[in-house]
């Protein structure tokens, strides 16, 4: 079994807790894009829901898989959101980002009773940190804020390389205007301290560090799904 199909045998195990009547959140990626196709073809179906997603690529998506959906603001409370992630570890913390939509993702993670993360199980790690923890940051002062994110990743015992994520020789510029630098600490030790310590930063719009968002993982592996927390 390849990828793609451990990715979609993930999220059509998450497909299975989505009950008519739902509102719920969409995620970003390649594993997100199956569950929004799969969505979209329950919908079609005659599966009532309402959707709110966390990028312009899945509003779009969803959009022609004929989803029914709406804004944060107008739905301000979701049942559910599926999402995928770069990295989870036994605690379901995660870090996220890697296809630049964080802080929406983020924003709707926080306005839903449960996540869902969808994945196949090359995601999950001992220790997070070898995935290059994205941080979205104000481009006013980008050099300030870079170096800022050093010195109090460094005090946490994270040391390596701060990349300005590019696409195209130009900055990555995320959906809300932003910036993206890639952390390359290879380990984090103390996710949790390291959250803090960037909030605190002013440039700092929101890192890919998500604690205490996820309640269940779905992890598609060759050998079958496996499943943690509650799904
Ligand atoms: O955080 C994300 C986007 O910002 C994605 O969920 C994450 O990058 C996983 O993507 P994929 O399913 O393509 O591996």
């Amino acid at each position: 079994m390849n990828a793609e199909e451990l990715k979609r045998r993930a999220a059509a195990r998450a497909l299975d807790v989505v009950a008519d009547g739902m509102r719920l959140g969409l995620g970003t990626g390649s594993t997100a894009k199956h569950f929004v196709e799969l969505l979209g073809e329950r919908v079609r179906a005659g599966l009532r829901v309402v959707c709110v997603a966390t990028s312009e690529a899945t509003q779009a998506q969803a959009e022609r898989e004929g989803i029914p959906m709406s804004t944060l603001d107008a739905t301000p409370e979701l049942d559910l959101v599926v999402d995928g992630a770069d990295e989870l570890d036994s605690r379901l913390r995660l870090v996220k980002g890697g296809g630049g939509a964080l802080l929406r993702e983020k924003i709707v993670a926080s306005a839903s009773r449960r996540m869902i993360v969808i994945a196949d199980d090359s995601k999950k790690v001992e220790t997070l940190g070898r995935f290059p923890l994205p941080v979205e940051v104000n481009p006013f002062g980008l050099e300030v804020t870079r170096r800022q994110i050093a010195a109090a990743a460094a005090k946490l015992g994270c040391t390596g390389e701060l990349t300005l994520r590019r696409r195209d020789g130009q900055a990555f510029v995320t959906d809300g205007g932003h910036y993206i630098i890639d952390c390359h600490f290879g380990v984090l030790p103390d996710p949790e301290a390291l959250a803090a310590a960037l909030v605190a930063i002013p440039g700092v719009v929101e890192h890919g560090l998500f604690i205490g968002l996820a309640t269940g993982v779905v992890l598609a592996s060759a050998g079958g799904v496996i499943e943690m927390g509650e799904v």
